[in-house]
């Protein structure tokens, strides 16, 4: 953990919802024993990529850190829901969660969920989007310069650049005109520019609806798109106090002190995740 974590766990003020009260800083051992009691009404929100796995090269190729897994299956039973929030798609999700039960996926920012192993669904007004990622996926492959890495992921295609970084520039340039010729959203990220439907779906409202009858959560995450997830726990808990909400960012380079600032608490890494998570379990039996 940073420096920032280890003795006290500092609210910072709330993301834009001008009047929420400050809480009294609690430390992270506190925190826990505040969620211990309503642990049967609490949800766990994770971010997959940069949160529960390291960051690498190849996006096919990341595997969750050491202890996160097994640390997910003890808590899973403690807590009301384990929710991955993710920009992947859920059957990518599903390969490396799909084994544990209590788990809900949400994948591509919302726009697919699968609850406990079941079917994936859709979300459908995003689903007449599909033949436009796939030909655009295709045309990217053609014409961004060789270095960039084409992703596609059925609603959505993202456009890497973590082996090319001079082709940032390139890829963002390429990615805007496409977003404005297609009518898409763009989604920035770590060396990475993601073309959406224009489907109102995001990590926030996930959030905002998991939580409207839950007591407590935590979300963590290290990229820019978790900051609206963050927002949606502050926003339920300026709107009713006795709501319990922790934002935890997972350290990195790239977004690392715009998301630090966002959050409660910092932890260094994904490994160091799987640590604090084992902790976690103890405190939640
Ligand atoms: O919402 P997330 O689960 O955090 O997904 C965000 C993006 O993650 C992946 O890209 C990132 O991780 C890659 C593998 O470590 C890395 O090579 C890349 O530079 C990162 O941006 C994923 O490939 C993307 O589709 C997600 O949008």
């Amino acid at each position: 953990m940073t420096p920032r974590s280890r003795g006290t766990l500092s609210r910072v003020p709330p993301l834009n919802l001008g009047n929420q009260q400050p809480r009294t800083p609690l430390d992270v051992d506190q925190a826990w024993r505040t969620t211990a009691p309503r642990a049967a009404e609490t949800v766990l929100f994770f971010d997959f990529d940069g949160t529960l796995a390291p960051v690498g090269d190849d996006p096919t190729a990341v595997r969750p850190a050491p202890k996160v897994l097994e640390a997910i299956e003890a808590l899973a039973p403690a807590v009301r829901r384990i929710a991955i929030v993710s920009a992947r798609p859920v059957e990518f999700l599903r390969d490396h969660f799909g084994g544990l039960t209590g788990v809900d996926l949400y994948g591509l920012y919302g726009l697919e969920h699968s609850h406990s192993g079941g079917e994936t669904v859709t979300e459908p007004a995003a689903l007449p989007w599909v033949p436009t990622m796939a030909e655009l996926a295709d045309l990217a492959r053609t014409e961004l310069p060789p270095g960039a890495l084409v992703e596609y992921k059925r609603l959505s295609v993202a456009l890497h650049y973590r082996t090319a970084p001079q082709l940032a520039g390139a890829v963002e340039e390429w990615g805007r005109a496409q977003a404005e010729r297609l009518g898409l959203r763009m989604q920035a990220g770590r060396m990475v520019l993601e073309l959406k439907p224009p489907v109102d779906q995001d990590k926030g409202l996930v959030i905002g609806e998991v939580i409207r009858d839950a007591g407590a959560a935590w979300y963590f995450g290290d990229d820019v798109s978790d900051i609206k997830a963050f927002a949606a726990l502050r926003a339920r808990a300026a709107a009713d106090p006795a709501f319990y909400g922790v934002c935890v960012a997972v350290a990195n380079p790239e977004t690392g002190e715009e998301v630090a600032s966002a959050a409660d608490l910092t932890i260094d890494s994904p490994a160091a995740l799987g640590d604090f998570l084992t902790q976690a379990a103890h405190h939640l039996r």
